[in-house]
């Protein structure tokens, strides 16, 4: 296992790049601990797949270097890096048996006999194809050829890291939530350094200790999932994480006090003087409907979703959301909205702005 370190790593797949926006990945710098279970969140054409493919040789990078712990790795083929990769369509070999697609990683390694069965047996167990072990893969359907390729990609122990990307969508979602848990404890069994490539917010949260999220090309933000929720370093993922994402309020900031359409609201510290496109972030489950404090609300639906009742409707003239508790009533009394002070982040631009002590 080893460290994976990422140094001024910048990739365009156009051949003569005049400028950021023909760079699929923006230049970057991270560090992924040897151990440690990360995803890699975004939307659909941010660069997670050119990332991973970087990280596993698949693809060189145009600038930069990829060193597992000391040794730079940049050139070397996928085979020399000795990680395992799952894609997000089975890759599995139809003639022959489930049990031998299991093993193909191991004997290809040389290993014993005796440690291929017990270990073919173990990550059998752990991915439910017990029962199907002598049969050819051919003809399963392709929610069982994915489970084999997840198991084929998880029956090593020696390898430096063990990279997913998107590996279930193809599965249904029941087992969906079953393959999730049972990767998390291989991780805590094993120790494997794992990067999960996801743009599913759920999947990534319950699978990582830390999830990267991208945006066009670059890291915005690398964080445990309550990080990512209260703290959100650039606005995209204040808006990509949660359910409704956080609002967003165009304000003047001044020291502890926003002003957003002529109305105050009250920060938990003091910014000085913000420069910039000036927003206030506050995640709808940290706002209050009130009788008369805070900003001007004007309620246009609400929709029932299960645990809670989300609000839709304007705060001081702009969009927002409050998150209330099921079978909370709203009545016509709740004419404004009340934000908790601690819980509000500034931005400038889009980046998140450091307070200082009120
Ligand atoms: N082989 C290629 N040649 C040219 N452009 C490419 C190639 N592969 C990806 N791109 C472009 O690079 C950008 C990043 O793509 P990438 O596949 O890495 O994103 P992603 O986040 O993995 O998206 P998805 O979730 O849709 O797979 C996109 O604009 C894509 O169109």
């Amino acid at each position: 296992m080893a460290q994976i370190t990422l140094k001024n790593l910048a990739h365009s797949y156009v051949a003569n790049p005049s400028g950021d926006k023909d760079y699929a990945l923006k230049e970057l710098n991270h560090v992924w601990q040897d151990g440690g279970a990360y995803a890699l969140l975004g939307a659909s054409g941010c660069g997670k797949t050119t990332l991973l493919n970087i990280i596993s040789g698949l693809l060189r990078p145009s600038h930069g270097q990829v060193l597992f712990g000391d040794r730079d790795v940049t050139q070397a083929e996928t085979s020399e890096r000795n990680i395992a990769q799952v894609f997000q369509f089975p890759v599995v070999y139809d003639t022959m048996t489930v049990r031998d697609n299991l093993a193909f990683p191991l004997r290809n390694r040389g290993m014993d006999a005796a440690y291929i069965k017990a270990r073919v047996g173990q990550i059998a167990a752990m991915i439910g194809v017990e029962a199907m072990l002598d049969r050819k893969a051919r003809g399963l359907t392709a929610d069982a050829k994915q489970k084999i390729s997840l198991g084929r990609g998880m029956v090593r122990e020696d390898v430096n890291a063990i990279l997913f990307d998107e590996p279930l969508t193809v599965i249904d979602p029941l087992m969906k939530w079953e393959l999730r848990t049972q990767l998390k404890q291989l991780h805590r069994e094993f120790r494997h350094t794992m990067i999960y490539v996801t743009h599913d917010q759920t999947e990534a949260l319950t699978f990582a200790d830390k999830v990267v999220v991208m945006h066009e090309g670059r890291v915005v933000q690398m964080g445990t999932p309550e990080e990512l929720f209260e703290t959100p370093e650039h606005t995209f993922v204040g808006y990509f994480i949660g359910s409704p994402g956080m609002n967003l309020l165009n304000a003047e900031v001044r020291g502890n006090k926003a002003i957003v359409n002529g109305a105050e609201v009250a920060l938990g510290a003091d910014y000085g003087a913000v420069s910039g496109r000036t927003q206030i972030g506050i995640r709808p489950d940290y706002a209050v409907l009130t009788a008369g404090d805070g900003l001007p609300f004007t309620v246009a639906r609400v929709e029932d979703v299960g645990r809670h009742r989300i609000v839709r409707g304007q705060a001081a003239g702009q969009p927002m959301n409050v998150i209330l508790p099921e079978g909370t009533p709203v009545s016509a009394e709740m004419t404004h909205v009340a934000l908790t002070p601690d819980r509000i982040n500034v931005y400038a631009d889009d980046w998140r702005v450091q307070g200082g002590t009120v």
